[in-house]
C-alpha cells in the first residue's frame, strides 16, 4: 500500500452526526468549467454522480465567462449552482513553461475566494464519485487533503522523478540518490482536494502566483508548493488517477475506490474511443460504463418538486436541499429538521 492515512480514519462513525444537523456550517462539492466543450458533460455526469450517492451539499460549478448560456440552464437545470468567476493567467512572458492545455487552471485558484463556504471539497469535471463521501467534510480544519499523484506516465518525461524512474507510490522500487539531495515532498493530484475558501489564502495566493514561474503541471505544482507544510495525503479511493491500473496495480483495490479521475489520455468517457495506449483495458471499459450509466439515468436527473423531500433515516436527514434553483449565493439548501 502507498503511504498515507489508514483509510479508516476517514470513515465518519456510524452515530456521527455530522454538523449538518448541529452547527450550521456552509458545505459544498465545486468543479471548474471553461470553454463551450465537452467538458459540461463531465459537470453534468458528476452531479448526477453526486446525488446518486446521496450527498448531503450541493454542487458549485466555477465557470469561466466564456461558458455559453445554454451550457449554464443545462447546469442550472441539473441542480447546480453556477458561479462565474474571473480568469486567471499567469504573466505572459512565462506561458511557455505550463504546458499550454493547462494554463486555463490556474483560474481554478479563484474557489479559494467563495467564502459563504466554510469548506469545500473540489473535484475535476472529469471526476465520478460512486461512493457518498461527504465525510470528508468533517476532517479537521487548518489542511489541505489529496490524494498522491503518480510520476510513471510519459506527461511527468520533464521531471527528475520520471528520469530515474523514482515514483512516490513506490518510494523503495527506485531510492532516491543522496546526490540528488533529498526526495521530493510527497505530491498531490489536484483533480480533487478538501480545503477551506479563505480571503487570507485566496489573496495570499494571487501575491505567490504573481512571484511564481508557471511550470508543467501549472496550478497543480502551484498548489503543491503552497501547501507543502499543510498537506495530508489521503487514500488513493478518493481519486483513482486511471494511470495506477497499470502503473502500480499492487496500490488498487478496485472494488473500495469511491472516486475515479478518467484523467489518463483517451479516457474522458464523452469521447472515450478505446483507441489510445491502455484504452482497451477491461477496467478501463468497465469504469467508462459506469460512468454513462449514471449519465445516461434519467431517474438521476435533478427534480425541483422533490428536492425538499426528506426522509430522515437514523436520524441524519438525507439529500433536502434546494439546489439551483434559487438565486446565488443563497442559502443553498434546507437542512432537514434533526430526528433527534
Ligand atoms: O477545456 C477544458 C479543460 C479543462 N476544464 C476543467 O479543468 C479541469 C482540469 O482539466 P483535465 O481534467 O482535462 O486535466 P487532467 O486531470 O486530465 O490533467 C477539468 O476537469 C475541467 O474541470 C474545462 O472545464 N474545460
Ligand atoms: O493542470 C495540471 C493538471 O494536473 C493533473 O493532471 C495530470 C496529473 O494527474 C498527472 O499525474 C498525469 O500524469 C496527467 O495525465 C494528468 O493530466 C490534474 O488532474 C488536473 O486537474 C490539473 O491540475
Ligand atoms: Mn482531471
Amino acid at each position: 500500500m502507498a503511504p498515507g492515512l489508514p483509510v479508516d480514519s476517514f470513515s465518519a462513525p456510524a452515530n456521527k452526526v455530522s454538523s449538518l444537523t448541529t452547527g450550521y456550517s456552509k458545505r459544498a462539492y465545486v468543479t471548474f468549467l471553461a470553454g463551450n466543450g465537452d467538458y459540461v458533460k463531465g459537470v453534468v455526469g458528476l452531479a448526477k454522480g453526486l446525488r446518486k450517492a446521496k450527498s448531503a451539499y450541493p454542487l458549485v460549478v466555477a465557470m469561466l465567462p466564456d461558458v455559453p448560456e445554454e451550457h449554464r440552464e443545462i447546469l442550472r437545470a441539473q441542480g447546480c449552482i453556477v458561479r462565474e468567476i474571473e480568469p486567471i493567467h499567469p504573466p505572459e512572458n512565462q506561458i511557455q513553461f505550463a504546458m499550454a492545455y493547462y494554463v486555463i487552471n490556474y483560474s481554478k485558484l479563484r474557489i479559494w475566494n467563495f467564502e459563504e463556504y466554510s469548506k469545500m471539497v473540489y473535484l475535476d469535471a472529469d471526476i465520478q464519485v460512486y461512493d457518498n463521501i461527504d465525510h470528508l467534510f468533517d476532517q479537521p480544519d487548518g489542511y489541505f487533503y489529496a490524494v498522491m499523484d503518480c510520476f510513471c506516465e510519459k506527461t511527468w518525461s520533464h521531471s527528475k522523478q520520471y528520469s530515474i524512474g523514482y515514483c512516490q507510490q513506490c518510494p523503495d522500487k527506485v531510492t532516491w540518490p543522496a546526490e540528488m539531495g533529498s526526495p521530493p515532498p510527497l505530491y498531490f493530484n489536484a483533480g480533487m482536494f478538501v480545503f477551506e475558501p479563505s480571503a487570507l489564502t485566496y489573496k495570499s495566493l494571487l501575491e505567490t502566483l504573481k512571484i511564481t514561474l508557471p511550470t508543467p503541471f501549472a496550478e497543480q505544482d502551484f498548489l503543491n508548493m503552497f501547501f507543502q507544510q499543510t498537506y495530508k495525503p489521503i487514500p488513493l479511493v478518493y481519486n483513482l488517477v486511471l494511470a495506477m491500473l497499470w502503473r502500480h496495480p499492487e496500490n488498487v483495490e478496485l472494488e473500495k475506490v469511491k472516486v475515479v479521475h478518467y484523467c489518463a489520455a483517451g479516457s474522458k468517457p464523452w469521447r472515450y474511443t478505446g483507441e489510445e495506449v491502455n484504452m482497451d483495458r477491461e477496467d478501463i471499459k468497465v469504469l467508462v460504463k459506469k460512468w454513462w450509466d449514471i449519465y445516461n439515468d434519467e431517474s438521476l436527473d435533478f427534480k425541483p418538486e422533490s428536492s425538499t423531500e426528506v426522509a430522515v433515516a437514523d436520524g441524519m436527514p438525507s439529500r433536502s436541499l434546494i439546489m439551483g434553483s434559487v438565486p446565488e449565493p443563497a442559502i443553498s439548501y434546507i437542512p432537514a429538521p434533526s430526528a433527534a
